[in-house]
């Protein structure tokens, strides 16, 4: 029997234990380029460990996920962060779960808007890219280099996520 997950906005407070929301938040907002531009300063910071490791930045162009939608698995990376920026203007699903001895415990549902992105502090369960309605690109700032990067836990009862938007 799957588990119904319940969906939330995304928003920084609720967003914290697993990372930084990335959004234009008046207060980190500074003036620059003689007024010309706002900078929101310092959203998040790229994570990187490891002999070798280097910050990179990526396209990820996502297919939508069909719903209802079974989350089976959740993934982290052990060596670095890894930030979501969608580029589309479109929404998407967040997926994260708290640490549980080491498994992810049981995921938490945010709704990104299309001028929210994120970054998935290092070590942090989460689902992979779950693009909504189209095809949609996101910039994405990780990590490249040595070492295995990517831990997966496979649930032995899948959770279940309905259809997020109307
Ligand atoms: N595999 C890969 O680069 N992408 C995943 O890490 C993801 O979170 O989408
Ligand atoms: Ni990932």
């Amino acid at each position: 029997m799957t588990e119904p997950l319940d969906i939330q906005p995304l928003t920084k407070a609720a967003f914290a234990p697993f990372g930084e929301v990335i959004e234009a938040d008046p207060a980190t907002m500074r003036y620059i380029n003689n007024g010309t531009t706002e900078r929101f300063h310092a959203l998040a910071a790229a994570d990187v460990v490891g002999e070798g490791g280097r910050v990179i930045i990526n396209l990820f162009r996502g297919q939508p996920r069909d719903f209802p939608y079974q989350v089976g698995m959740m993934e982290r990376h052990p060596l670095g962060s890894q930030s979501f920026s969608p580029i589309s203007g479109r929404p998407f699903l967040v997926v994260v779960s708290m640490d549980e001895g080491g498994k992810p415990g049981r995921p938490q549902v945010f709704l990104a808007r299309a001028d929210q992105g994120v970054n998935y502090g290092r070590n942090v369960w989460h689902h992979p890219l779950m693009s909504l309605g189209a095809v949609c690109d996101f910039l994405v700032v990780d990590r490249d280099g040595p070492g295995n990067n990517l831990e997966e836990y496979v649930f032995d009862t899948p959770f279940l996520i309905s259809e997020p938007i109307s």
